[in-house]
């Protein structure tokens, strides 16, 4: 069974909301799949699993969260090369720049992206929801 790993940062919970619905869609696909929170990940972890999916939300000026988030995906980009993933998040006023230059980053580190990056605007809609499953059941 493929091991998948969500893997997200989320201040106010719009990002967290669609880390449930990639989960869902992952285990719905038939994925044996691990939620986990920015700070509770590293780079170790990435040769456990088959696929990572990662979500962080547009913050500071259209960057990665610095703190924990940035941190720990700065180290796991070592292993990236190969490696399937896909990345989603929520943003706010922005245009979307910091998912366009993190998967720029992603294609640069060689990474499997197997799913169109998931960007919503605040709180996920329904039709971002269902985005978020497509992208978790593209990881299995
Ligand atoms: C400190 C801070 C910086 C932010 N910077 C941006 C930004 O540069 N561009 C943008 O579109 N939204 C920005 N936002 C809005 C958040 O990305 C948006 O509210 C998002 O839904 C938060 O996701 P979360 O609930 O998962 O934390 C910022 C929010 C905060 C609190």
């Amino acid at each position: 069974m493929s091991k998948i790993a969500v893997v997200y940062w989320s201040g106010t919970g719009n990002t967290e909301q669609m880390a449930q619905q990639v989960a869902a869609g992952a285990k719905g696909g038939g994925g044996d799949v691990t939620s986990f929170q920015a700070a509770e990940f590293s780079a170790d972890l990435m040769d456990q699993y088959d696929a990572v999916a990662f979500g962080c939300p547009s913050m500071g000026a259209e960057e990665l969260e610095e703190d924990e988030f940035a941190p720990m995906f700065e180290q796991c980009e070592k292993k990236l090369k190969g490696k399937k993933i896909g990345l989603f998040g929520s943003y706010g006023w922005g245009d979307g720049e910091w998912m366009r230059c993190w998967e720029d980053r992603c294609i640069d580190d060689e990474a499997v992206i197997a799913h169109e990056c998931v960007i919503c605007n605040e709180a996920p809609d329904d039709e971002a929801q269902q985005a978020c499953k497509d992208l978790g059941k593209s990881l299995v």
